[in-house]
């Protein structure tokens, strides 16, 4: 019998999750999103088969109904589904970026007998909405399960069966520990890049030079800022406790190290960035985290007109696809440095082979 999806929430991850589930299986995925508009642009993308207003009869019929809201809303949809009389063998599960409170919700579920898995696939972009939706999102990805006590395991399995179109790579954690975990590598770097841009924002109307050499790699360092203020302010809250805790330990630290600087401390300060370089090169390379890696190629161009067309006829001819092409011009007019995104690694190794053969510069971030 043909399996029925509930997809609430049809965004960027809902959206791609969708596609990843319709790789694996032949189920119909039913869209409800409050935006009428995401649920059309759904089907005509044919993200989801269709789409519906009525909540309760299409959860009442779900094999497996997923939660892609932003984390407040999942919360107060979990307290509805208590009130429905759902499949006994449905399978509830969220894609939250947080998971302590969203399990919390879940209990009453679990004890009238339905199975509800925490979920958090660990990559996605600064993009929102169905239209940048991608079936390949979560491949290689780190994919968290955050379970309740007693889910029976052939559950896990029945999901991780569901979910297998997203190559994600799964993994078990308690709320808990999730929580810590991604406030410390996603969500307190997210309100470090909003505040690093607030900085330059707040420099920039006393000197407007700011404005305009803060284009390039400033603006690199910052992408995660232009991600949907509402999706991080529910973030936010919903890990309050990590997030200022990690700002108080952000402020001890950030205290030492302005008294280095005043103290003009050669040594110390070359020690600290020595430090941070070396455990950043030690991170492992290939594996997405929480916050999206690109496999990006720089190419030192002198004269732009006509690169762009010349560098994607090459690798056209090489049979190598490319996700982005910009140029940053960083340095004023005459130079520029070409950036070219790629789906892999693998990819992007190619790409750098051919285009040297042509006697451009690379590098690699
Ligand atoms: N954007 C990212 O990179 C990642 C986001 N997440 C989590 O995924 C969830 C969704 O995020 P995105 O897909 O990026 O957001 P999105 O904005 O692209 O999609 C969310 C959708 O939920 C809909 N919605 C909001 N309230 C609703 C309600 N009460 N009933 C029905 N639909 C409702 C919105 O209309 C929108 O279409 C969030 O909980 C977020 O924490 C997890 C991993 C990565
Ligand atoms: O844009 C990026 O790379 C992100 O930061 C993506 C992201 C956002 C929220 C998550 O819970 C996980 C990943």
């Amino acid at each position: 019998m043909n399996r029925r999806v509930l997809l609430i929430g049809v965004g960027l991850i809902g959206g791609s999750l969708a596609l990843a589930i319709k790789k694996e299986h032949d189920a119909t995925i039913i869209g409800y999103d409050l935006n009428e508009e995401e649920c059309k642009l759904a089907k005509t993308l044919q993200v989801i088969d269709d789409y519906s207003i009525h909540l309760r009869e299409e959860a009442e019929q779900a094999d497996l109904i997923v939660f892609a809201t932003p984390v407040e809303e999942t919360l107060r949809l979990i307290e509805a589904l208590n009130s429905f009389t759902l499949k006994p063998n449905v399978i509830i599960t969220d894609v939250g970026s947080t998971k302590g409170n969203i399990l919390k919700k879940a209990e009453p579920l679990q004890q009238k007998g339905v199975t509800f898995i925490g979920g958090h696939p660990m990559a996605g972009s600064h993009k929102s909405g169905v239209g940048s939706a991608k079936g390949h999102l979560f491949e290689n990805a780190f994919y968290i399960f955050t379970l309740l006590p007693k889910t029976p395991n052939e559950k896990v399995v029945e999901l991780k069966g569901w979910l297998k179109g997203t190559k994600a790579n799964f993994q078990m954690m308690e709320a808990d520990e999730h929580d810590l975990v991604t406030g410390v590598i996603s969500h307190f770097p997210h309100v470090m890049a909003a505040s690093l841009v607030r900085q330059v924002q707040d420099q920039a109307e006393k000197n407007d030079l700011i404005h305009r050499l803060a284009a390039g790699g400033f603006k690199d360092i910052t992408r995660i800022a232009s991600s949907s203020p509402s999706m991080w302010r529910d973030i936010i809250q919903h890990n309050q406790e990590n997030i200022l805790y990690l700002m108080d330990e952000w402020m001890i630290e950030m205290n030492e190290v302005r008294d280095l600087v005043a103290k003009g401390d050669r040594d110390r300060i070359y020690d600290y960035f020595s430090g941070a370089k070396q455990y950043r090169d030690a991170m492992p390379e290939g594996s997405k985290g929480a916050i999206r890696s690109f496999y990006d190629l720089y190419v030192d161009v002198l004269d732009q007109a006509g690169v762009i067309s010349h560098i994607t006829t090459i690798l056209a001819e090489g049979n190598i696809s490319i996700t982005n092409i910009r140029i940053i011009e960083a340095r004023e007019d005459v130079y520029g440095v070409l950036r070219i995104s790629f789906r892999t690694d693998e990819d992007r190794e190619k790409a750098k082979k051919i285009i040297e053969q042509h006697q451009y510069e690379t590098y690699k971030a």
